[in-house]
């Protein structure tokens, strides 16, 4: 299980003048610093799919960044069951498998040796890391390009390739970050079918998304965030009943009501 609850996060703002236009009306900006997450919350029960919603800028990226350890909150509480995500980040690390939108991969490395690196800094074994990146490899559709390297790799085979990097340590929970965004249906199929194949399995799944047909499909929950804060958390059926008219008449409703 993974319960957010009152998570806040601003950043200092060096050269205000370096902003977006969005960013310098946001009501976010207070003095030098932009309050990206001002007050975030969600629930994520085991076994299942949360699908986390928001405009450009609502701060999803930022509230995932929080979740995976890679930013420390201001204020509130993350739990990974029982574990303290904000006061013993190392722990929760080795239970988390993050695939961040902007994270790299050694271009000169092949696939295999790309995620082989990351099980070897979760202390794995040479045995342990073959025989996952087999399993990885067949139900991400990647076997046949796993041995190239990298910088020859499309879109798609990156993105599975990060996704493969992000678990290969076999995470008690996965947090994806708008994980089909640039991909062809194909590629985007697997991945949704990976997320699937992780909920049978009773990992629950964080991910961000703009694709309302993901959520349908995928999502147990879903979360909206609006301009830092949480404007609605609940179940899909709580969701579609926001509106009679379509998933997406039911997100602009959550974002004009601020339905808790
Ligand atoms: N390091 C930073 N310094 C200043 N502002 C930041 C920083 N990181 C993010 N922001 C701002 O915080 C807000 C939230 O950004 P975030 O990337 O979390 O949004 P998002 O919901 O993931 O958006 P998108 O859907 O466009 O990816 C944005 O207005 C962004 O410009």
């Amino acid at each position: 299980m993974i319960e957010i609850s009152g998570l806040a996060k601003k950043f200092k703002v060096e050269n205000p003048k370096k902003l977006s236009e969005q960013d310098k009306k946001d009501p976010r900006l207070a003095g030098r610093f932009f309050h990206s997450v001002k007050d975030v919350s969600l629930r994520c029960e085991k076994g299942q799919v949360l699908g986390l919603l928001g405009p450009n800028g609502a701060g999803k990226t930022t509230t995932l960044r929080l979740l995976s350890t890679a930013l420390h909150p201001d204020a509130g509480s993350i739990m990974i069951g029982d574990t303290d995500v904000v006061n013993d980040p190392v722990s929760a690390r080795k239970k988390i498998g993050f695939l961040s939108g902007s994270t790299g991969l050694y271009g000169r490395l092949t696939g295999r040796e790309n995620i082989a690196y990351f099980g070897r800094l979760n202390g794995m074994s040479e045995e342990d890391i073959d025989a996952r990146i087999q399993m990885l490899g067949e139900t991400l559709d990647m076997l046949s390009f796993l041995d190239r390297r990298c910088e020859t790799f499309s879109t798609g085979m990156k993105q599975k390739t990060s996704i493969a990097r992000a678990v290969v340590h076999s995470p008690d929970v996965v947090v994806l970050d708008e994980p089909t965004t640039g991909l062809d249906i194909m590629a985007a199929k697997t991945v949704i079918d990976f997320i699937r194949d992780l909920k049978s399995q009773m990992i629950p799944v964080i991910f961000s998304t703009h694709h309302l047909e993901e959520v349908t499909e995928l999502c147990d929950s879903v979360t909206v965030i609006d301009h830092g804060e949480t404007t609605f958390d609940g179940s899909l059926e709580q969701f579609k009943a926001l509106s009679g008219d379509g998933l997406h008449a039911s997100f602009m409703a959550s974002l004009k009501q601020g339905v808790k």
